[in-house]
């Protein structure tokens, strides 16, 4: 890989410990993957932050990542980019607790000790400990075109097809590492010319709701780490960024999805060169509804109802307080969503009405990060396909796959 001289001097360790560790990260990486240079990145989102995930052995990485930076300041009072931490926007990943309420919701103190140890260790190096897989709602919003470094399967995918920002599906030390030092290996997903379309998706049916988890869940089976276009019986002013952060996220779950377009809908779909691609499926109304029936491994009562794989937005937060308003829930139910749509859903009263009727808001983590299979629960109710996936393996529980009013029971 060509390095500048500024480049070579991060890598002999010129600049600190943490730069020469993430810059010999990112060479390694740009070596596998035949990078000739590095670009320089906008934004960073960076998994590997719950417990449960990274366990003790990460912990000690990060504090001990973190304790050879230090903060130089340039002459205009800003953090200099020679410090070993991250001045470009940089966000975390899911944790494995509610920072603020773990108590609340009965997590494990240890646990919870633990969570705020590595977050501590991940803001030390200049992360926002916003702990959310949706940071594109909450201010962490690349340009289209910008080139960035992304972990978090489902963020890739929307920040990606919907964004239109460039990333390759990073693990989490690469995208530390690329936080930290600003660069990204120059290869794949950045690249214009891997960027186009392989495979054609003419869905027959029209599509609502939990239906969107399902469409991604059966075509990312089938397209694993290509590049799906679809062609959809929605207008396109019916298709919500919702349903689309639905549809990534479970692309990018059964399959290894990156990037995807949607006819009239993603910002690239007239770049993908559909007309030279050969394969071609077709979805039909059969396929989706046996997929939804797959994705459940149990049936009848939920005694968690787990909501907001990806993290809930705002209109969906919004959503669950109009479904439940004036009842009372049987189940309990988790709104999984970032400090920040909390505070938003506060002020404008959802939270109220949902805490009224049982429920409650779940903050910095979700079904699948937090210890769940050590708090007493077994039958876990999801609108999210890519939740559905990945409970059952992750957690050891069984999963019921719904829309959100028919996953609650009210006495
Ligand atoms: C399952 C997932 O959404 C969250 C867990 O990953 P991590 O603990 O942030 O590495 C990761 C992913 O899909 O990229
Ligand atoms: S499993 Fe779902 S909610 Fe949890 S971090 Fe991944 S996308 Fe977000």
């Amino acid at each position: 890989m060509f390095l500048t001289n500024e480049e070579e001097k991060m890598a002999n360790g010129e600049y600190g410990e943490t730069i020469r560790k993430s810059m010999d990260i990112l060479i390694a990486l740009g070596d596998i993957y035949g990078a000739e240079k590095f670009v320089d990145i906008k934004s960073a989102q960076v998994s590997g932050v719950s417990y449960k995930t990274i366990g003790q052995a990460g912990l000690e990485y990060l504090e001990d990542l973190a304790s050879t930076s230090e903060i130089i300041y340039n002459e205009n009072g800003t953090i200099s980019d020679k410090s070993g931490i991250a001045t470009i926007s940089a966000t975390l990943n899911p944790a494995g607790t509610d920072l603020d309420n773990w108590e609340d919701f009965g997590f494990p103190a240890d646990f919870a000790r633990k969570q705020v140890d590595i977050c501590n260790a991940y803001g030390a190096l200049g992360i926002s400990t916003t702990c959310t897989c949706t940071p594109y709602l909450i201010g962490n919003v690349p340009r289209f075109g910008d080139h960035v470094s992304w972990s978090e399967s489902s963020a890739v995918a929307y920040v990606n097809s919907v964004i239109g920002a460039r990333t390759n599906r990073e693990g989490g030390p690469g995208a530390l590492a690329a936080a930290i030092v600003g660069k990204t290996p120059l290869y794949g997903f950045h690249l214009e010319e891997n960027r186009k379309a392989n495979l054609l998706v003419e869905v027959e049916s029209e599509l609502e709701r939990a239906d969107f988890g399902a469409l991604g869940y059966a075509v990312g089976q089938i397209v694993k780490d290509g590049i799906p276009y679809f062609k959809m019986q929605n207008k396109p002013y019916e298709v919500s960024n919702g349903n689309l952060k639905a549809l990534g996220a479970a692309l990018a779950s059964s399959g290894a999805v990156a990037l995807y377009h949607v006819e009239d809908v993603t910002p690239e779909f007239a770049n993908a060169a559909i007309d030279d691609v050969e394969n071609k499926i077709t979805i039909t109304k059969d396929d989706i509804v046996s997929t939804r029936e797959k994705l459940s491994t149990a049936d009848g009562y939920a005694d968690l109802v787990c909501l907001g794989c990806p993290h809930a937005s705002l209109e969906e937060v919004k959503e669950v307080a109009e479904i439940v308003k004036g009842k009372k829930i049987k189940n309990e139910l988790w709104v999984c969503t970032s400090i920040n749509i909390k505070e938003a859903a506060k002020r404008l009263g959802y939270l109220e009405t949902i805490e009224k009727a049982g429920g409650k808001i779940c903050c910095d983590t979700c079904m699948v990060v937090a210890p769940i299979e050590q708090m007493g629960y077994e039958v876990i109710g999801v609108n999210s396909a890519k939740a559905a996936n990945y409970v059952p393996s992750m957690c050891g529980l069984r999963v019921i796959y719904n829309d959100i009013e028919d996953l609650l029971d009210f006495e």
